[in-house]
């Protein structure tokens, strides 16, 4: 006997009927009621077609409607309506949205296929279990958003209920026999009763939460409830709408509809592809080439359809092969013709998808082999030539959930490729480039080990004397002493190359066509500042020369107010506090970030100030909830989307930002336009002006920057200036507190040169000893450690070839400490070193870049030297300061290199400006230094 394909085990029953005895329609008998069985195309497809004629069966156990009762079994207007509102829940601009929740969910799976692998190449696994919960966990997600966990429960109910129906729906229904108080049936009503409850629960407070405007409508119930709402208000009617119970079955239909099928569409596939191991290969060859290394991207999913032909032909066949609905019942109310037949009111009728897919007059002789070749040239072109398109395009196209199901495949197979594919075969390019580094680890490469050494590093602070690189770089410093100068380590899987090499440096630094600021990561910190620190190409030139007039020194000069008055704000509450002592001791760190916080609001808003203040107290808030290690060293992708406490304020704090700079903006902007006085002094007025020149000189708007590129400007003006300068400023005073000669030194030059006078931009640009001991302080402690950069193409760098996609980090603060540049002395304070120039010491190699270099120099490094002159001269002039007893050194590098725990220090009070002793130390200070012959 020929051995049975697996179709004719599934089917035996209809096969034989029709087959060897009746004929393509025929009928069988269930109980009293005939069954017609229909596989003759033309007349399926007038049955589709006829759908108020031809009706959802009715009247089986009444117990399966427990299951969900939504749109599969509502008929005519009501079906109309439903389908009217349910719509957009499907539409590929909405499944966008949901494409996070696959990935959440494919990820988990991933991960423990991967923990069982830990230990061995291969194993075996019944991975029948792990797609039904991933799928479970796909439409728990997509269909209620923020509420999964009470939505994972619902589901977990529903199982159970589906579990229990199904199992009394196999035996032959008596009518009323539901009631009966059988130990099945009660339960069955407890768990229908509790479903209810808990998505009653879960729609009341979304609805809630969407009359106060608090809530994401991503999700399917989500969007279901706003179509809902829009269809209700354009008719201004609820009965045009679905009311609460209506929304309730609804959601248990996505579930009952969407998982289980999936599940088996997956299921199916992973067998067929075991089986033919050409198909999966052709498969695995065209997800790596549509997707290469690229991380999975919102905006895919629509080319994605249409780019995965193999793939696609692949779920076309398995859907042919195993229909994960065999057949769909139709039943009929009045007698009704179908094709040439008359039939009685009442005929329950089957349509037999899985016969039709099997019918060899359609699919040819190989009926029964997988090839999903046939499905090259479409659905249509394949079944047209047998008129059975309506039957199969319908199938498969009327299920609204095809899309997910490939996402949800898809997805998972560019994680697989995202976490280990690439990596491995990344580790063998370099390697093989005689680049040393860590092997790569799955899915978290280095990122671990990384944040363990941090957090070590961080939890107690070193001495003065002892090396700050192993507690600063911690792991880079670790990777760099075992390695080399050059080498990599792994920020999950991507490999993150250490340069330190000077010529490498200034490649790439002047190359920054080829050389980009680092895009993917992730997105939560594009929140913080958009501006022209991430922009590229000709974006990037465009905002560059609109901003470059706000940071000219002739506009610079005008700042010098604001700037004295945020300091001279610190320096008065200073001296209350030491009203009654001649000394005391101060945490330094946090007034030098209100006060450079203040000069930038001043700065940047000049009238707005104190809204400027509010915006700068809110980004302040979001840098805190963004800028963690973990968010920066591994982000997981959509994970900016999971409705977390901290994503919800972060999103809320961004929304209120932009909103208060729009509005600073829009006031600024019709005062210029009314021509009433408003200032250019401040950088938001110079900002505006050199945008509308820029406009007026082109005659076209599309050279300037929209309010939108204004608004990020002013973000990053303050993200990128605030904390720089303050860091700045905060070990200056903890070396100068150190260094008491240099203190000495620097105060002398200060009241040489201003006396008793307030301080002004060509004294400030007159101090040459204060201004080394800037360049020192930056180069021992360079507020932005590293710079980042990436490849966006395989790229040339010295004789390293670098493949597409390579993250970068130009190592300052290790070129800062070089002894083969810096000499012997270079861990020490030496501001001496500096006499000559910057160049002369470091040869004009690129080995001291605090302010970045190349075209993409920092814009505000002129500005920022002069805020923390302003600064010091004020303090020196006013109070003496040395270290405290209670100092912990303990700098670490957040974005910023900060002092963590804060920076105490003794604060003397000198004798008062003006005073005879103060007058005399004037005096002193001039001849000392007309003595000194110093030159920059
Ligand atoms: C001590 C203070 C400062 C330090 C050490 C510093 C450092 C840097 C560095 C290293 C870069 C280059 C980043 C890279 O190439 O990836 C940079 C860029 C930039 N900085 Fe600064 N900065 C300081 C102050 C400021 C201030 C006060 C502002 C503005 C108010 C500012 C605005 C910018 C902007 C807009 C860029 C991007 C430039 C571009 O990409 O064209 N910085 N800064």
């Amino acid at each position: 006997m020929p051995k049975k394909c697996h179709f004719e085990v599934v089917f035996t029953f209809c096969y034989t009927l029709i087959d060897d005895w009746i004929g393509k329609n025929c009928f069988t008998w269930a109980g009293p009621k005939p069954i017609l069985h229909i596989t003759d195309p033309t007349m399926i497809r007038e049955m589709f077609g006829k759908y108020e004629d031809f009706q959802k069966a009715k009247g089986s156990n009444p117990l399966l409607t427990l299951l969900a009762k939504g749109l599969v079994l509502v008929e005519g207007d009501q079906w109309v309506k439903h389908r009217k509102i349910i719509n957009p829940a499907f539409h590929v601009e909405k499944l966008k949205h949901m494409v996070p929740a696959f990935y959440v969910s494919c990820d988990e799976m991933i991960k423990k296929w991967e923990d069982t692998l830990k230990e061995e190449s291969s194993c075996e696994m019944d991975v029948w279990p792990h797609l039904t919960t991933m799928t479970s966990d796909v439409i728990s997600r997509t269909a209620f958003g923020s509420s999964f966990v009470e939505g994972k429960k619902i589901f977990e109910l529903q199982r159970e209920l589906a579990e229990l129906i199904i199992t009394a729906s196999r035996s032959i229904y008596i009518p009323g026999s539901q009631f009966l108080p059988t130990k099945s049936n009660k339960r069955i009503k407890a768990i229908a009763q509790e479903v209810k409850g808990l998505v009653r629960g879960i729609i009341d407070k979304r609805v809630t939460e969407m009359k106060s405007g608090k809530c994401s409508n991503d999700d399917l119930l989500g969007i279901l409830l706003d179509s809902n709402y829009k269809e209700i208000k354009q008719h201004g009617n609820n009965k045009f709408g679905l009311s609460i119970d209506d929304v309730i079955e609804e959601c248990k239909l996505f579930y009952f509809a969407g998982q289980e099928t999936t599940a088996t569409l997956l299921v199916w596939t992973m067998i067929l592809l075991a089986q033919h191991k050409n198909w999966q290969d052709h498969a695995r060859d065209e997800a790596l080439k549509v997707f290469g290394e690229k991380k999975p991207a919102i905006n895919v999913l629509s080319d994605m359809l249409s780019q995965l032909k193999i793939i696609n032909s692949v779920f076309l066949e398995v859907l042919r092969l195993y229909p994960p609905v065999v057949a769909m019942t139709r039943m009929i109310h009045k007698e009704t013709k179908l094709g040439d037949i008359n039939l009685p009111a009442g005929s329950l009728i089957q349509l037999h998808t899985m016969l039709s897919h099997y019918d060899p007059n359609i699919w040819g002789d190989d009926v029964k082999e997988f090839n999903p070749e046939r499905f090259y040239e479409g659905v249509s072109k394949k079944v047209q030539i047998c008129n059975l398109r309506a039957n199969v395009s319908m199938i498969i196209r009327v299920c609204g959930g095809l899309g997910f199901l490939l996402v949800v495949l898809a997805y998972a197979w560019r994680f697989y490729n995202w976490v280990w594919l690439t990596p491995k075969n990344t580790e063998k390019f370099l390697r093989d480039q005689g680049l040393k580094g860590t092997s790569y680890k799955f899915l978290f490469g280095d990122v671990i080990e990384i944040v363990k050494v941090i957090t070590e590093a961080s939890l107690k602070p070193i001495n003065l004397a002892d090396d700050i690189l192993p507690r600063v770089l911690s792991f880079v410093h670790s990777s760099v002493t075992t390695h080399g100068k050059n080498c990599f380590i792994w920020a999950g899987p991507k490999p993150i190359l250490h340069i330190t090499d000077p010529t490498m440096i200034q490649e790439m630094l002047g190359n920054y066509e080829d050389f980009e600021k680092v895009k993917g990561a992730n997105p939560l910190i594009a929140l913080l500042a958009k501006g022209l620190a991430r922009l590229e190409g000709d974006q990037w030139v465009k905002h560059r020369k609109i901003i470059n007039p706000a940071f000219h020194v002739e506009k610079l000069k005008h700042m010098i107010p604001a700037f004295y008055m945020s300091c001279d704000e610190m320096i008065k509450k200073w001296e209350d506090t030491l009203k009654e002592e001649s000394l005391c001791e101060m945490d330094v760190w946090p007034h030098l970030q209100t006060m450079t916080s203040d000069m930038i609001s001043r700065t940047a808003f000049g009238s707005s100030f104190m809204e400027g203040k509010r915006i700068f107290e809110l980004q302040r808030e979001l840098a805190n909830l963004i800028i963690t290690p973990f968010n920066i060293l591994f982000y997981i992708p959509g994970s900016q989307f999971l409705p977390t406490k901290s994503n919800k304020r972060i999103k809320v704090i961004a929304q209120e930002v932009t909103d208060l700079v729009r509005g600073i903006i829009d006031k600024r902007v019709t005062e210029m336009k009314n021509e009433k006085y408003c200032s250019k002094d401040d950088l938001l007025g110079i900002l505006l002006d050199s945008n509308y020149e820029e406009i007026k000189q082109h005659g076209n708007n599309k050279f300037g920057l929209s309010i939108g590129d204004i608004i990020e400007e002013c973000k990053l003006f303050y993200f990128a200036g605030q904390e720089t300068t303050a860091t700045l400023l905060v070990w200056t005073m903890v070396l100068l507190a150190q260094h008491k000669n240099w203190q000495d030194r620097a105060r002398n030059e200060a009241l040489k040169v201003f006396g008793e006078r307030k301080p002004d931009i060509d004294g400030l640009n007159q101090l040459k000893i204060i201004n080394k001991i800037f360049l020192e302080v930056l180069r021992l402690y360079p507020p932005i450690v590293a710079l980042a950069r990436m490849t966006h193409k395989e790229t040339k760098l010295g004789n390293l070839t670098l493949p597409a996609g390579s993250l970068i980090q130009l190592h300052t603060m290790l070129s800062h400490y070089d002894p083969s540049i810096w000499g012997d002395d270079a861990k020490e304070f030496n501001p001496e070193r500096f006499s000559e120039g910057v160049s002369k010491v470091t040869k004009g190699q690129a080995v001291y870049i605090p302010f970045g270099g190349g075209p993409r120099v920092c814009i505000g490094q002129n500005f920022s030297m002069l805020e923390a002159k302003m600064t010091l001269v004020m303090i020196l002039s006013h109070f003496s300061f040395e270290l405290s007893p209670s100092y912990s050194h303990a700098p670490r590098s957040i974005i910023t290199l900060q002092p963590q725990f804060g920076a105490h220090l003794i604060i003397r009070k000198l004798s008062g400006v003006g005073s005879n002793e103060n007058t005399k130390k004037v005096e002193n200070a001039r001849t000392d230094l007309s003595s000194s012959n110093i030159t920059i």
